[in-house]
């Protein structure tokens, strides 16, 4: 047991592997039985072969624990009491007690930047560390904790090299090729992209979320609803021109209902990869993202059918000439895709729309000093239409400060993206007062994460630090324009992550959330539901404390139910 697990089980990556392993032991407990059916019984040759099974198991076991708690290399990093045996106490933390994000707050707040949170886990809350293992230099891959969907898509695909080939594809449909900084002069970039062809669609998906909220006569709308409506409107729309007319019907489409249960299970998944991939092997076992995949690939088979008179982001992966990305573009992984990207761009530009209407509604101030910015961009043609000037629109600074600081504060993707180091491990440069246990032998400004470990930097933990941001908790978007001092390292806001794994859709998600805000302000004001005229300040102010608070222990950081009155404007 020792021996195989030395020079076996602590080599190689089993996560998915589980299965296999379960039907190699059944194979191995026939063959030892039916050896000892030579000598013995039947049945004593059975109990043979489970004692000399459960010492094999018992063994490997203890080797297993001896190891990770006293000849592991992430020994010396601290830790709660679990971690360097297992992650369940995780998945327990996160069941009954709060979203893994808030936990890893805690623990950095309890052991400082590094905290060991797993057998082989580390989370580094820091900005250098930020730097080193996602930026465009790091030779840091993914870990196996992508492979939980059970399918590839361009984000789950672990190979660097059939990764870079589908990013391309990809890329070249979003826009998103070369860095888009949030700075207006480079967000106002023209390209060929589907992205930019889909602009006048987008403008009027928005049109219709202002005659549809406009309908509402100022009475209290849920805002959660409309702004999934239009997210996952958009989403089909750019990706095969499908039309789920949620905005029209007020009706949220079933698409929705599989994602949110597949990012249940992702949530859970992701600490202990192996039981989420053995789980999905088992046959008849439901699937969470089978009925995404299912509803992802009628879609496709509907697109398919019919070509849109302006490319949509299919027309790009379809009409793809790359004959190296060909290979990786077969059926599956175009459903894989689909699935991944209706996720990763509806959800989370919902989760910053309704941040970001509940941060206007708290703030008439900032309202007013952005309706005067914006308006610049826009020229009435006809009611309840309007001209959009985009680069002019891009260019807003105070727009743009807005949605920097609510993606500060509420990132939506707020836990760490895991990456694993190379074999030769990483060197990070790191001033601070470790322990000289930690930092690299030969250098004590440098930090030394051992190879093959899984590393995160925590997205919402490192974009509320103090060491990063004065006064860390507060909404305050004048930071990103003329309070500058209020920015110690811009470099730790990250909520899109970065480097050749970093967010592709970072360019559309943009365009979107501006077109929508600023069509929003132009038309309304956003104010909170009324409420009896006694104590109604102090009763506001509960609420809106309530909702952040809310907000912040929620499971996925996706926003608490959010009731708001769009009164009319003259526009
Ligand atoms: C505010 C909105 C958004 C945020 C905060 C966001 C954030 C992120 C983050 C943190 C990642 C890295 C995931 C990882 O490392 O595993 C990512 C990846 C990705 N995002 Fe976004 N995203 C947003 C919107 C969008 C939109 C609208 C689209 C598409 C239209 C999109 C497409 C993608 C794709 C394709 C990837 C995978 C990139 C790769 O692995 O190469 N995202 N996003």
């Amino acid at each position: 047991g020792v021996v195989s697990h030395k020079l076996y089980w602590s080599r190689h990556e089993f996560d998915a592997a589980v299965p296999h392993i379960l039907l190699g032991a059944i194979l191995v407990h026939l063959t030892l039985t039916l050896t000892f059916a030579r000598q013995f019984t039947p049945s004593v040759a059975n109990w043979h072969a489970i004692l000399l099974e459960g010492v094999y198991v018992i063994t490997v076991f203890t080797s297993i624990v001896a190891y990770r708690l006293f000849f592991h290399p992430l020994k010396r990093f601290q830790g709660p009491f679990w971690a360097p045996l297992t992650a369940w106490w995780k998945v327990k933390h996160i069941a009954k007690e709060g979203p893994h994000y808030a936990l890893i707050e805690k623990l950095h707040g309890q052991y400082g930047e590094i905290v060991r949170i797993g057998p082989n886990n580390l989370s580094i809350n820091n900005v250098e560390a930020l730097q080193a293992i996602y930026g465009s230099q790091s030779t840091c891959t993914k870990p196996p904790s992508y492979l939980i969907g059970g399918l590839v898509s361009v984000q789950s695909e672990r190979d660097p090299h059939r990764h870079r080939l589908r990013r391309a594809v990809w890329d070249k449909a979003l826009g998103s090729n070369g860095t888009l900084s949030i700075t207006p002069s480079e967000s106002a970039r023209i390209t060929s992209s589907a992205s930019n062809t889909f602009f006048p669609r987008l403008k009027e998906l928005t049109d219709l979320l202002v005659a549809k909220l406009g309908e509402q006569d100022g009475k209290p709308a849920p805002v959660n609803d409309w702004m999934h409506y239009i997210t996952f409107d958009v989403m089909a729309q750019f990706i095969f021109s499908r039309d789920w007319n949620q905005l029209a019907t007020g009706k949220l489409n079933e698409g929705i209902s599989y994602a949110s249960a597949y990012l249940k299970f992702a949530i859970y998944g992701t600490q202990v990869p192996w039981l989420a991939l053995s789980l999905m092997k088992i046959p008849y076992m439901p699937e969470p993202q089978s009925a995404m995949v299912e509803f992802a690939s009628r879609a496709l088979d509907d697109r398919m059918k019919e070509q849109p008179v302006t490319p949509d982001a299919m027309s790009h992966l379809l009409g793809n000439k790359d004959p190296e990305a060909q290979q990786f573009l077969s059926r599956h992984d175009l459903e894989s895709d689909v699935f991944m990207i209706i996720v990763a761009g509806a959800d989370t530009s919902f989760s910053v729309l309704v941040n970001l209407c509940f941060r206007l509604a708290a703030n008439p101030q900032y309202q007013a000093q952005l309706r005067d910015e914006v308006a610049i961009a826009f020229s009435t043609n006809e009611p309840g239409s309007m001209a959009v000037n985009w680069p002019a629109l891009s260019s807003c600074a105070f727009l743009a400060a807005l949605i920097n600081e609510t993606l500060r504060l509420h990132p939506p993707v707020p836990s760490g993206m895991q990456r694993l180091t190379p074999p030769e491990g990483l060197i990070i440069p790191f001033e601070s007062k470790l322990s000289s246990k930690t930092t690299a032998a030969s250098d004590k400004n440098t930090i030394h994460i051992p190879g093959n470990s899984v590393v995160s930097v925590p997205t919402y933990s490192i974009q509320r630090s103090p060491r990063y941001f004065a006064d860390p908790n507060s909404f305050i978007p004048e930071r990103w324009t003329t309070r500058p001092e209020l920015i110690i390292d811009k470099r730790a806001w990250c909520p899109f992550s970065l480097g050749a794994y970093g967010c592709a859709g970072k360019y559309f998600a943009l365009m979107e959330i501006k077109l929508v805000i600023a069509r929003l302000v132009l038309a309304f004001d956003l104010q909170f539901p009324e409420l009896p005229a006694e104590g109604l300040e102090l009763q506001q102010k509960a609420d809106q404390e309530m909702w952040l608070k809310t907000q912040d222990d929620h499971m996925t950081l996706q926003p608490a139910q959010l009731k708001l009155r769009f009164v009319k404007r003259d526009e």
